[in-house]
């Protein structure tokens, strides 16, 4: 079975030829098979948010190839890359991101009708979501109504809203409280285990990195194995 993610020989400069130019990226490579739950640690500045967003088809690498699920999608145009990322991968972010005119339910079901479901169906998905995390008593709320803890599980909810076969977590529990950022990562961990997805989540906190499959670390531009 072909790798969920790769990523071969990935530079990214930023600013190129100008005198703030940044050479974050100088060769990363990476795998990621199916099923399999990845660690990215890495100091801060090291360009893991960069590699993410490469990987989540948000920013293209200057150099280098990315395959999704096989697919070399290193050069497709910006309607197929768009829906490719609509339907295949989830995004988690630091701070949630969620759509604060819209309530919890709305946030997840509108990705799903932009990917084609209806309203039903959505809906149903996105309550049995809600259901998942603890967080279906709250489902007609706002964001800014909804503690941080909440507001992030909502946020898990809606990168999984259309079923994707690889999530990307950039510190997905970073700005919670220790305590808080344990149970819902501990949420978010059964949830990817129960939905057999690939994921690869961004961490600073070694024994959350620990309780993953593989420990993978972003230092002098590479992708090295962690211990
Ligand atoms: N658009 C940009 N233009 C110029 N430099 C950038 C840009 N985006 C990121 N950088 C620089 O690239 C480097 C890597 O940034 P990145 O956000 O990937 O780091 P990170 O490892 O995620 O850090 P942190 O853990 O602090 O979020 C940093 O030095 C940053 O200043």
């Amino acid at each position: 079975m072909s790798e969920v993610l790769k990523l071969e020989k990935i530079e990214k400069v930023y600013n190129r030829g100008e005198p703030g130019e940044v050479f974050v990226l100088k060769g990363a490579d990476l795998a990621i098979a199916p099923g399999e739950v990845v660690a990215l640690v890495a100091p801060s500045g090291a360009g893991k948010s960069t590699l993410l967003h490469i990987a989540g088809l948000l920013d293209a690498p200057s150099t280098g190839r990315v395959s999704i699920g096989g697919e070399d999608v290193t050069d497709l145009g910006d309607r197929r890359r768009t829906a490719l990322r609509r339907s295949n991968i989830g995004f988690i972010y630091q701070f949630h991101h969620l759509l604060p005119e819209f309530t919890a339910l709305e946030n997840i079901v509108l990705p799903q009708l932009a990917n084609g479901a209806s309203q039903k169906t959505a809906r149903d998905r996105a309550m049995m979501l809600l259901a998942r995390v603890g967080v279906d008593h709250r489902a007609g709320h706002r964001p800014a109504e909804l503690s941080g803890g909440e507001q992030q599980r909502v946020a898990f909810c809606r990168a999984l809203a259309n079923a994707p076969e690889l999530l990307l977590a950039d510190e997905p529990t970073g700005n919670l409280d220790p305590e808080t950022s344990d149970r819902v990562f501990e949420t978010l961990m059964d949830l990817v285990r129960e939905t057999g997805l690939s994921a690869l989540i961004a961490t600073h906190n070694h024994a959350l990195a620990a309780r993953m499959d593989r420990v993978l670390h972003v230092d002098g531009g590479v992708v090295t194995p962690g211990s």
